[in-house]
């Protein structure tokens, strides 16, 4: 990764990114002490996958932070509140650890929080905190300002001590515009937050425990790497959300020998950015998985503005424009842009031997 000490003033979308970065940085305070706490309120959705105290929680804040900046900005968040709506105890441990982490002191809040609260906004009370986890129902990605949540990406990693990622990205007229990432076990103590603004590149920051503070940034760019055979693959710890048999057959034929870095989650999108790894596959276990676009709209901006692109499997851009779940993509495909044409050229060819071509999407 190369570093370098960066100034962000004055330039489009500025508060956007702030707010984006400090509302996730909010929420990774919250999922820390979630984590830590022996009550993590694990549920399995209908899809099997599993969701926490800290998934809800972290949804409720960025909500709050977005509706008290944006008022008039769409949103579309993984979760919804129902089964917190049916599960009333539950329901009240997520307000309980929002409380406790966020406005920690019974006469009120925190001192650091109290100075960023009324910018990020407050959940008075638990049924506010269940109406605005509701904010998240939008369908339409495609026109106007829409923000895009995923307040957990990788549960599974985040239960098992491993790499998660709260991902946060603001889509203009369906092009990802602001993205932020914040993954709390990556890198150094306390994990690092990544923000990108469309044009302007991309940055890295600590996490902190602090509010209303955001460290210093340094810019990162990707590892300027020139042939495939020097590449690291990073890829899912989950076997059953890509295909890792046939990533494997890829990387041989692309002439990798280097062991794959595995993590969850969105956390695979920043290890790129910060040079751990150089290309991010992710084929498809099933055709029938439609990737959410929250799992991949902040990690997508936060390579390309540091030197890379995000393709589908047939090497084609990913298309945020067809509501919560990608419609015209299959696969995703991440590397630097010196490398993408022999990327795309072996990636593909396999996609369309195994898969068959994209006229079958
Ligand atoms: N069958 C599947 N294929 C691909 N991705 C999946 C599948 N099932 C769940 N996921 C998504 O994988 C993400 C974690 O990815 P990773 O394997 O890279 O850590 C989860 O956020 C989850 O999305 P979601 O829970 O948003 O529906």
């Amino acid at each position: 990764m190369a570093t370098t000490t960066t100034s962000t003033s004055s330039l489009p979308y500025e508060k956007e990114r702030r707010i984006a970065e400090l509302a996730v940085q909010r929420a990774a305070i919250l999922s820390k002490a979630v984590y830590n706490s022996k009550v993590k309120g694990t549920l399995e959705k209908s899809d099997n996958s599993p969701v926490t105290i800290a998934d809800f929680g972290a949804q409720a804040l960025v909500f709050a932070s977005l509706r008290n900046n944006f008022p008039d900005d769409n949103i579309i968040g993984e979760e919804d509140s129902g089964d917190l709506r049916s599960n009333k105890e539950l329901a009240s441990l997520v307000f309980k650890a929002i409380t406790e982490a966020v406005y920690s002191n019974t006469t009120g809040q925190s001192s650091s929080e109290s100075s960023s609260s009324n910018e990020l906004g407050v959940i008075n009370n638990e049924a506010e905190m269940l109406d605005l986890i509701d904010k998240g129902d939008c369908t339409d990605s495609g026109k106007g300002r829409v923000w895009a949540l995923d307040p957990i990406d990788g549960t599974k990693g985040f239960l098992r001590g491993g790499q998660y990622a709260i991902a946060l990205g603001l889509l203009v007229d369906g092009v990802v515009t602001v993205g932020v990432l914040g993954c709390p076990n990556l890198g150094e103590e306390g994990g690092v937050l990544l923000s990108a603004v469309k044009g302007q590149g991309t940055v890295v920051r600590p996490l902190t425990s602090d509010f209303s503070t955001l460290p210093d940034p340094s810019r990162v760019t990707m590892n300027p790497i020139t042939t495939t055979s020097d590449a690291t693959f990073c890829e899912g710890v989950e076997t059953g959300h890509s295909n890792h048999n046939l990533q494997a057959k890829i990387a041989a034929g692309l002439g990798i020998t280097k062991p794959s870095v595995r993590y969850d989650s969105q956390a695979k999108y920043a290890a790129l950015a910060l040079g751990e790894a150089e290309i991010y596959l992710r084929l498809p276990s099933s055709m029938k998985y439609e990737e959410k676009i929250w799992d991949h709209a902040a990690g997508s901006l936060v390579v390309e503005e540091a030197g890379g692109v995000a393709f589908d499997m047939y090497g084609e851009k990913l298309d945020f424009t067809t509501g919560r779940t990608f419609k015209k993509n299959k696969g995703v495909i991440v590397m630097p842009k010196a490398i993408q044409e022999d990327v795309v050229r072996v990636v593909r060819e396999v996609a369309i031997e195994v898969y068959g071509g994209k006229s079958s999407l």
